[in-house]
């Protein structure tokens, strides 16, 4: 009798500029394919809606100091990273799970795991259209401002040239044209 290969293991980096769409995404792959949240850990405080240990685990700097994270970066003025724990956590009840990464978090998850970190660049080139949309989800005018001039989210309108090759570049324009791509990247995925 021919033995089963174990399913190899994929985390889906999501990663983009700020307003993208990469939290939408992320929230559609768990509710339309029950793919995993790695849930990571920030010093920023949290928005009106967001709750710990469900968007975040919010930290002070004292606490994030403390962490063992598999990478880290300061994103317009505060930290952010993720914990190889909470992906084996993960990995064990699941072969996909999905975190969402600033293009630098990016960079490092695909150094580290290889081609285990399939990285989806969510793309919208247009600063007016993040801006818009970043309003319409309740950020206050200031606060967009601030996120589309910081030097994190003018870097991240771009994929770094290191990801060019191996990066996925997908639009995020029209969402059904979105979710037809998703579901050909997961349909490969689950056969691969
Ligand atoms: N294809 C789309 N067309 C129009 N609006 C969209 C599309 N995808 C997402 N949005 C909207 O854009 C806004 C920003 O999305 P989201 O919060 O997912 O972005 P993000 O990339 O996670 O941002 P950030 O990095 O700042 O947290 C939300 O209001 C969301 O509903
Ligand atoms: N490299 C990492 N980037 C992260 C992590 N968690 C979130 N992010 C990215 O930070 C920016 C800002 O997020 P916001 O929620 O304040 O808008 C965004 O690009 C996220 O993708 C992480 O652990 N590591």
């Amino acid at each position: 009798m021919k033995s089963r290969q174990p399913q190899q293991h994929y985390i889906i980096v999501l990663t983009g500029p700020a307003g993208a769409g990469k939290t939408t995404v992320q929230n559609y792959l768990a509710t339309e394919y029950g793919i995993p949240k790695i849930i990571t850990h920030t010093t920023r405080p949290p928005r009106a809606h967001e709750q710990a240990g469900v968007h975040y685990y919010f930290e002070t700097p004292a606490s994030f100091n403390q962490l063992d994270l598999l990478e880290s970066v300061h994103y317009a003025g505060h930290q952010y990273g993720s914990s190889r724990e909470a992906l084996d956590r993960v990995w064990q009840q699941n072969p996909l799970a999905s975190i969402v990464l600033d293009t630098q978090g990016a960079l490092t998850y695909r150094k580290r795991l290889g081609e285990q970190a399939v990285i989806i660049y969510l793309a919208v080139p247009e600063t007016a259209e993040l801006h818009r949309r970043m309003l319409k989800r309740g950020d206050s005018p200031a606060a967009v401002q601030a996120r589309l001039h910081s030097a994190e989210t003018q870097r991240d309108l771009e994929l770094p040239a290191e990801l060019k090759d191996v990066g996925i570049y997908l639009p995020n324009r029209e969402w059904e044209q979105t979710t037809a791509q998703l579901q050909q990247i997961i349909e490969k995925l689950n056969n691969g």
